[in-house]
């Protein structure tokens, strides 16, 4: 059987040491190349925290240059908000399938590249969150919202996040605001005295980011009824929780001719 080959962009990051590591140890995966904000022209075993491994792999740092002179099946792409859309655009031009975790993503970006992805003929996947107890914590909120629609989402990242409200988040609210109404929420003459104070909202729901230095990625949905309240929590307390959700979006990416936005669409 060929193996799959693989690019990673962002091998330096927290997401990317990892998801090189799963690639490096996966027999039926093969890492071709990686695309770095420096070190243009070395070896991923030259740098720190990647010798030993038998890391022959070159380093770009143009994504155009790396597919030009590599063939690949799949780019794993764990950057930052400002790059993943370009990114993928640069994959499907050269027929490479993305699997993104990098979060920012707008409505009209999804909507964007499906259309993209459609018209190559390609599989695409992103995923604001890869860890299935984050899948399933989503999951479980979205059946909740069904009985108890007044909600509030509780969100608390590594200081070193640049998105906020997280991938997850939206993700949630946006699961959430398949089954209920939009809807106002707390008292209809509530005022921030301190801008704010009430989060960010989406359709009714708030949402507040937490960002501290000791913090992985956690969320809790909480749920108020009357006389009750519901909490579903998640923490990712090791970044190892989010790569089994990038394999399996690596072998299903193979599969797709079309962009799915969500790891619930996949984990059934
Ligand atoms: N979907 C999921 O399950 C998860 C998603 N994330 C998302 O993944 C992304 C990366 O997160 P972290 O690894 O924590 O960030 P990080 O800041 O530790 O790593 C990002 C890496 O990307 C590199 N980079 C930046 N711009 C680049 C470019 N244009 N080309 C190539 N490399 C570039 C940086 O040098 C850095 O090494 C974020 O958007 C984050 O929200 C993070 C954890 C889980
Ligand atoms: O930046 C992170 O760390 C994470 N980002 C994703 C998000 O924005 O939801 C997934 C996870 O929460 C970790």
């Amino acid at each position: 059987m060929n193996k799959v080959k693989i690019v990673i962009a962002g091998p330096r990051g927290n997401m990317g040491k990892e998801a090189v590591k799963m690639v490096a140890k996966t027999e039926q995966f093969e890492l071709v190349a990686v695309v770095d904000s420096k070190h243009e022209g070395m070896k991923l075993e030259d740098l720190e925290g990647f010798s030993g491994l038998g890391l022959d792999v070159p380093i770009y740092t143009d994504m155009t240059a790396c597919f030009t002179e590599h063939n690949a099946d799949v780019l794993i792409d764990l950057t930052a908000p400002a790059y993943g859309r370009k990114h993928m655009e640069i994959a499907f031009e050269h027929g490479v399938r993305p699997v993104v975790g990098t979060t920012g993503f707008s409505e009209e970006d999804i909507t964007s590249l499906r259309t993209l992805a459609e018209k190559k003929g390609l599989g695409a996947i992103i995923a604001p969150n890869f860890a299935i107890g984050a899948i399933l914590m989503m999951k479980f909120a979205q059946m909740a919202a069904n009985y108890l629609p007044d909600v509030e989402i509780i969100e608390r990242h590594h200081d070193r996040k640049l998105d906020a409200p997280s991938g997850t988040a939206v993700k949630t609210a946006e699961l959430i605001a398949q089954v209920r109404e939009a809807k106002q929420q707390g008292h209809p003459d509530e005022r921030e005295d301190m801008a704010g104070a009430r989060g960010a909202d989406f359709e009714g729901m708030k949402i507040h980011s937490v960002r501290l230095p000791g913090l992985v990625a956690h969320q809790e949905v909480i749920f108020g009824g009357i006389g009750q309240t519901l909490t579903i929590r998640h923490d990712s307390i090791d970044r190892t929780s989010f790569m089994p959700g990038v394999k399996l979006a690596v072998e299903t990416v193979l599969k797709l001719d079309t962009l799915v936005y969500g790891l619930e669409h996949i984990i059934e």
